[in-house]
């Protein structure tokens, strides 16, 4: 599906403050001290780019001599001097494009390198983003950011430096040589020409901009009714409504002509504007020179050399519309990238955080309070001890908090009260790193890699061995499954481990998590119901992952928590009731009551 295009800045003011936002973020990739070769490469683009526009303001010089000395020597004669002129024009042409290719190769490594370091950057940063941003947005959105944001630093570099920048460069060397050589008259005509001609086309650009743009929302809508409704294939068959879905995506894509029919007209209207004036004002100068001529001031060689310089500047002329628009989307597509680079992450390491350094386990919850919008209090106070090696499961009905008790372990969150401790150091004390390295978990839906089984275990340690993954496998109880596929541990899980079933996934992620090693264990069961084979096979997956190790299971079906050396009850953010299994179904409580009620879902079912 193509994306909508994000409007434009709608003022110059806007527009200049993400021109400078933008120089200021990539002008230290460019002008970088460091390595040395960037600041060389680019002195001598530089050095190079003005040698080709000084040869190229030279080359109508050259041009005017061979005609002169034609029309001095009359056409019968021998006109050594002519071809020689001739000759020397043709060599100054091909000394320009010569320069201009050298000037981009010259650059283009500075280029390359910006882009990779801004990319890299970029994603760098969105990992460290907190949770609270990633669950906001859309991951497709976000490599869009990037790649447009990237794309849009190339286009700037490449019209700025060899579009734009030159053609100043050349308009300002043309109009000192008209001087000099001619008179004002000239030059005021010139730069009248060129005043006229930019104010038109950027005038008319920015009315394209807006037809345009009417053009790409036609487009994404007639895109998105033709997805939504593939991906609804079975309803629409079901309601027998294909006559229907087609005359919906026809009137989209009737929008969509009607636009791309005004952008096309409004081209044609720009492009003979822009030719009218600038033929105007050749033409102007030219009268000048062929009054000139008359005079007997200027020679048939000036005549042509007016003429010369007046094509040479509109060409590039020609594309300032189309790089003007350009520059404009790229600005608004950079200050997408900066805006996300400048995205502050809500959970950091401190400045000095140490490295937690886990000797038993033990971990503690310390009055826990924590609220993912501040109106609405999650955790109203949870105090737990888990000591080393235990198994503690939490409980409750959904909504509770524990999977948020989960993610605040592993601080995917910083609590808003109380304290998280484990091994007695806070989790906010010590490196995120190091806390990551410490926690394995086993989440409630695995997500899996769009690559093999082997790539997916083998995710747990980076340079596991074939036998490291093989042994994991057999301790997450998925070993055999695998041998038995085909393709063994070559097999393409697919997109998000799609290929595999909810309890393959799941083996899949506990071998990784085994392979890991962590000395802590977060288990968010899933809730999703598997059958009773599957789910006895998970159990002793996870019972023999968590020998040696300090558990905490969430646990969503109680089935599975009985064995636990604790269970926690929490009822609404607040610990109802803690004990084993057995004390908790002789206090006939909460727990009880539960347990009550899944024993008969389980007889229903
Ligand atoms: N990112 C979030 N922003 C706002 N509210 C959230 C967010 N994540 C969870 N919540 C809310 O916090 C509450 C607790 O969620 P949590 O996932 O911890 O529940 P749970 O006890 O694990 O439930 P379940 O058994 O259904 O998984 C829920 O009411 C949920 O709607």
């Amino acid at each position: 599906m193509r994306s909508r295009r994000p409007s434009s800045p709608s003022n110059s003011t806007e527009m200049r403050d993400s021109g400078w936002r933008t120089i200021r973020r990539v002008a230290p990739y460019i002008w970088s001290k460091d390595p040395k070769w960037v600041r060389i490469r680019v002195c001598l683009a530089m050095a190079v780019l003005v040698l080709s526009k000084a040869v190229a303001v030279y080359t109508p010089v050259l041009y005017k001599g061979a005609v002169d000395s034609l029309a001095e020597d009359g056409a019968s004669q021998l006109a050594l001097g002519a071809i020689g002129l001739t000759v020397a024009y043709g060599m100054a042409r091909v000394m320009t494009i010569g320069f201009q290719q050298l000037r981009d190769a010259i650059f283009a490594p500075v280029a390359q390198r910006a882009f990779r370091q801004l990319a890299l950057e970029t994603f760098n940063h969105i990992h460290r983003l907190s949770m609270r941003y990633h669950i906001t947005r859309k991951t497709g959105g976000l490599s869009r950011i990037i790649e447009r944001g990237v794309k849009g630093v190339e286009f700037l570099l490449r019209f700025l430096v060899f579009s734009i920048g030159p053609l100043f460069l050349e308009l300002f060397l043309v109009a000192v040589v008209l001087a000099i050589l001619f008179d004002v008259w000239y030059l005021g005509v010139v730069l009248a020409t060129i005043a006229v001609y930019v104010w038109f086309t950027f005038a008319v650009t920015e009315w394209r901009v807006k037809l345009r743009r009417q053009m790409n929302d036609q487009d994404t809508d007639a895109n998105q009714k033709a997805i939504d409704s593939l991906l609804n294939y079975e309803t629409v068959k079901y309601f027998v409504a294909e006559d229907r879905e087609a005359a919906r995506y026809d009137v989209a894509l009737k929008g969509y002509a009607s636009a791309a029919l005004k952008t096309a007209y409004s081209l044609a209207f720009l492009n003979f504007g822009q030719s009218l004036i600038i033929t105007t004002g050749l033409v102007g100068v030219m009268v000048l020179a062929a009054v000139g001529v008359q005079n007997g001031t200027l020679t048939v060689g000036d005549f042509v050399m007016v003429n010369a310089y007046m094509i040479q500047i509109t060409v590039p002329l020609n594309f300032l519309g189309s790089v003007y628009r350009e520059i404009r989307q790229s600005l608004v597509d950079m200050g997408e990238m900066f805006d996300l680079l400048e995205q502050p992450a809500d959970v950091s390491d401190k400045p000095g955080a140490g490295v937690l350094k886990v000797t038993k386990g033990a971990i503690t919850l310390q009055d826990l309070r924590f609220s993912y919008e501040p109106e609405r209090e999650i955790l109203k106070g949870v105090s737990i001890d888990v000591a080393g090696g235990q198994t503690v499961a939490i409980v409750g009905s959904t909504g509770s908090g524990k999977s948020t008790i989960g993610r605040l372990l592993f601080r995917f969150y910083d609590v808003t009260g109380g304290a998280l401790l484990i091994d007695g150091q806070d989790v906010r004390d010590v490196t995120q790193k190091s806390l990551h390295q410490a926690i394995g978990v086993v989440p409630q839906d695995t997500v899996l890699f769009n690559d093999t089984i082997r790539y997916n275990i083998a995710y747990g340690l980076d340079g596991a061995t074939q036998e490291q993954v093989e042994q994991a496998a057999r301790d997450a109880q998925i070993h055999d499954f695998v041998m038995a596929l085909p393709d063994g541990y070559d097999t393409q899980v697919g997109e998000r481990g799609l290929k595999l079933s909810g309890g393959e996934k799941q083996r899949v992620g506990i071998a990784r998590t085994l392979l890991k090693n962590p000395p802590i264990l977060l288990l968010d069961e899933a809730t999703s119901a598997l059958d009773t084979d599957t789910e006895q096979e998970i159990k002793e997956a996870l019972a023999r992952a968590g020998q040696g190790r300090t558990v905490i299971t969430i646990a969503h079906r109680l089935s599975t928590v009985a064995e636990a050396d604790k269970i926690v009850v929490l009822e609404q953010g607040e610990i109802a009731e803690v004990g084993t299994h057995d004390a908790l179904l002789a206090e006939e409580g909460r727990y009880w009551h539960l347990w009550q009620l899944q024993k008969s879902d389980e007889m229903v079912a």
